[in-house]
């Protein structure tokens, strides 16, 4: 993926606090979406978890969207040189991040979703809204500013009788998300980010190089989520299935992808989720996107207002048990997803797309695919980055041109 960086600074504006909100909460919901995922919740099952499904985890991500434009325009309003200022302002977010986890619970019924997420986030939403850094370094550059207010002590902090991370570290001595926060996020600053970048170099897919993000996370973080349910043995378990995985190539590779899904399996036979992972994987995202809005050409190729749509349309049977990929995630391409996973007969295409306006043009495509060959039942998923009609046709019928011959 082309990554320009543009050397005059003063040409570049800075992300506005509704732009960094929109950033934070594209990156929850990329991470929610992104499947095959170990244990956690994604659009195509809730993993090991009993009382969560992905509509909720999109419920929850809208309830405290608006939490982060509040930390954004506070961070914007703080003098970064300051430290009254900064202590300041850590009160102020602290008491944000706390309505966020109220506003979550309300939404999702008294399910914690994403109070890990709501805090990673929001540090890093802050930073990022304090930073004056536009260059390829400022993704460090936030991620250390963010450790640096994760250090300041909130005074309206009221620790919690408990919490799953709290039992972690009494009973296992293990650090959680604070920690990993302070040290200004180490394992995505070291392990997720350069994942995500060396798997997108070597030409894999979106979705696969944010896997092998995932998995340099899960192989090295001490996961309170998992320790709490599985204990040390089981953390230990993780980490070296992901560090095998990795070892064997990551998912890129047909042996890394059959260790990864037999991961998968046992993470959920075992009922182990790794949450916190999954919450700095997000973290990674965001981070990733900040460098996006710094780099010119991805900046306009990709866009910081993607649109996002979602089509019904009516379908045939589903190609039952297929799922497949398709195309890459580049400028003039675009990635499909199809997933066979249905018990009603209808498409739901649920499209992100650069190009602004595009709803008419995606129901002309469906609806001249339906008439000329028909559309099977199922889920679609299209991450768009300005493919043309044709293209985009192309990359639709070799989709389910592959879900068939899984299925045969
Ligand atoms: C620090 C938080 C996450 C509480 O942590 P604690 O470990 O006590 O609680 P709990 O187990 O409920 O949640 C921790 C969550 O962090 C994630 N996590 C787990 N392990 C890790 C890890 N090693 N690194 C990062 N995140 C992790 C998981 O999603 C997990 O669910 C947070 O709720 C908090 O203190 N909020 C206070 C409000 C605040 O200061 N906000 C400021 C910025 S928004
Ligand atoms: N896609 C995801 N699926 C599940 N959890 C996620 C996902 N993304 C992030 N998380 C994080 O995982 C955390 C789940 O935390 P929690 O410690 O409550 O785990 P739990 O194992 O579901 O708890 P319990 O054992 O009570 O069901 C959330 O705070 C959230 O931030």
């Amino acid at each position: 993926m082309c990554r320009a960086v543009r050397f005059d600074e003063s040409l570049e504006r800075l992300p506005t606090a509704e732009e960094l909100a929109l950033l934070a909460t594209a990156s929850l919901k990329d991470e929610a979406n992104l499947f095959p995922k170990p244990g956690l919740v994604n659009w195509r099952s809730s993993g090991s978890h009993t009382d969560m499904t992905i509509e909720m985890m999109h419920a929850s991500v809208d309830a405290i969207s608006s939490s982060f434009k509040a930390m954004a325009d506070a961070a914007k309003k703080a003098d970064r040189n300051n430290p009254e200022s900064l202590s300041a302002l850590r009160m102020t977010v602290g008491a944000i991040g706390r309505a966020a986890e109220v506003a979550m619970l309300k939404a999702t019924g008294g399910v914690n979703t994403h109070r890990g997420a709501i805090y990673a986030q929001g540090l890093l939403t802050v930073a990022a809204g304090l930073a004056e850094e536009r260059s390829a370094l400022a993704a460090e550059r936030v991620a250390a500013l963010a450790g640096h207010i994760a250090s300041i002590p909130d005074p309206g902090f009221e620790a919690p009788a408990t919490s799953h991370g709290l039992v972690v570290r009494k009973r296992l001595g293990l650090p959680g998300a604070r920690e990993e926060a302070q040290s200004g996020f180490e394992h995505v600053r070291l392990f997720a980010l350069p994942a995500l970048l060396k798997s997108r170099k070597a030409g894999l897919s979106e979705a696969a190089s944010q896997i092998n993000a995932l998995l340099a996370l899960m192989a090295t973080l001490p996961d309170t989520c998992i320790a709490h349910r599985g204990g040390l043995a089981g953390l230990q378990a993780v980490q070296s299935g992901a560090k095998q995985v990795l070892d064997l190539g990551g998912v890129g590779l047909p042996e890394g992808s059959a260790a990864y899904e037999a991961l998968c399996r046992q993470m959920e036979e075992q009922k182990l989720s790794p949450g916190g992972s999954a919450d700095l994987l997000a973290a990674t995202l965001f981070l990733d996107r900040l460098l996006a809005f710094w780099v010119e050409e991805r900046n306009h190729s990709l866009g910081k207002f993607m649109e996002s749509l979602e089509l019904k349309i009516p379908a045939g049977q589903p190609i039952k048990d297929a799922q497949v990929q398709m195309g890459v995630v580049a400028s003039g391409d675009m990635e499909v997803l199809y997933d066979g996973v249905s018990d009603k007969r209808d498409l739901t295409v649920k499209i992100t797309s650069s190009v602004d306006n595009s709803a008419a043009r995606w129901s002309a495509i469906f609806e001249r695919l339906s008439v000329m060959q028909g559309l099977p039942a199922g889920i679609m998923v299209i991450h768009d980055f300005g493919a043309t009609p044709g293209v985009a046709r192309i990359r639709i019928e070799q989709a389910i041109e592959a879900a068939k011959e899984q299925e045969a």
